[in-house]
């Protein structure tokens, strides 16, 4: 007996089919989903623990230790005088990829209270310093220590293009502490609305709602770039380090705003290490170091400033 479908029941497992695939496809693209999930779990995996042996190395820190990172510590304890920052000795350094020096035999302390410019034609390797300074690049011989840690009363290091959080304006201001910040949020409202208003950045209170409004924007593509450097500067002003590491931080800013915000970072009783280009940022220090390729420096005194630096220049 021949069995007759009826079109209901064609309509019907045709649906059923396209349900199957369309089931499917969701399922291999979940997989390619999964995948890369777990190939950027991977990534940052790998960052997290260079990341835990550089705190490691500077710090005696131990992340793995579980015990929580100690902010308050006087972190010149570890290594060197205490009013020194960082120690080069006879360094010399290159590009990973490049049997080019950036830099030979250079020595200098720098030392709190002396403010040091590093100025360099494009590609001299005025950041590739910082990254020997922070050892995520290996000198290539000699010496180099930075003998504080990361964070306030240590050393901050302010990129051209700062980091923003995700998060609302008040973590903004006081990242990295957000982990180990007071619970009751008002404790230092004053403080961190004082700072936004020397920085120039108050009217994002009125953008934002407030330091605590959620915001659903990304940071990044809201805030222009001299207004992303001005909101680190307030960052700078709350965590006051007792050294900052400033590499064209205020390249997106006038040179009016970049006094403004020089003169604020002295007052607090920072000293700064600068990289730029301008010529209007040599009147904020007492020294010049000045790249000028294929391994060669130029360490200068700068003009009006006092005799009493502890910058000292041992090869020349
Ligand atoms: N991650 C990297 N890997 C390999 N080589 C790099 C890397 N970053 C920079 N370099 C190279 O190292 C050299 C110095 O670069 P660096 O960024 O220190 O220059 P700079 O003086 O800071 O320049 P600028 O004024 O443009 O910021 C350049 O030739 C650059 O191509």
């Amino acid at each position: 007996m021949a069995l007759i479908l009826s079109p209901l029941v064609y309509i019907q497992n045709a649906f059923v089919c396209i349900y199957l695939i369309n089931g499917f496809t969701q399922l291999i693209d979940l997989s390619t989903t999964l995948s890369d999930v777990a190939g950027y779990t991977h990534r940052i995996g790998e960052l997290r623990e260079v990341m835990d042996d550089i705190i490691r190395k500077q710090c005696d820190y131990d992340p793995a230790s579980g015990e929580s990172y100690d902010f308050d510590s006087d972190f010149n304890v570890h290594a060197g005088p205490v009013d020194t920052a960082f120690i080069l000795d006879h360094l010399s350094y290159k590009s990973p990829y490049s049997d080019q020096l950036l830099v030979e035999d250079l020595s200098l302390k720098i030392s709190q209270g002396a403010h040091l410019l590093v100025v360099g034609n494009t590609g001299t390797g005025k950041t590739s310093l910082l990254r020997v300074l922070n050892r995520l690049w290996e000198a290539h011989s000699g010496f180099v220590q930075m003998t504080t840690c990361f964070g306030p009363r240590g050393t901050l290091f302010l990129p051209q293009k700062p980091y923003m959080t995700d998060g609302t304006l008040r973590e903004q201001v006081i990242y990295p502490l957000k982990d180990i910040y007071p619970a009751s949020g008002s404790v230092d409202d004053d403080r961190i609305i004082q700072f936004l208003e020397l920085a120039g950045v108050s009217s994002l209170l009125k953008r934002t709602g407030g330091l605590d409004e959620k915001v659903d924007w990304n940071w990044y593509d809201v805030l222009s770039p001299g207004e992303m450097q001005r909101l680190s500067f307030a960052r700078l002003f709350y965590l006051q380090p007792k050294y900052a590491v400033l590499d064209e931080a205020t390249s997106a800013l006038t040179e009016e705003a970049e006094a403004q915000l020089y003169r604020t970072c002295k007052q607090l009783g920072m000293t700064l290490i600068s990289l730029g280009h301008r010529s209007s940022l040599e009147k904020y220090h007492d020294m010049q170091l000045k790249l000028c390729g294929e391994g060669r420096w130029e360490l200068t005194k700068l003009k009006g400033t006092s005799g009493t630096l502890s910058l000292r220049q041992e090869a020349t």
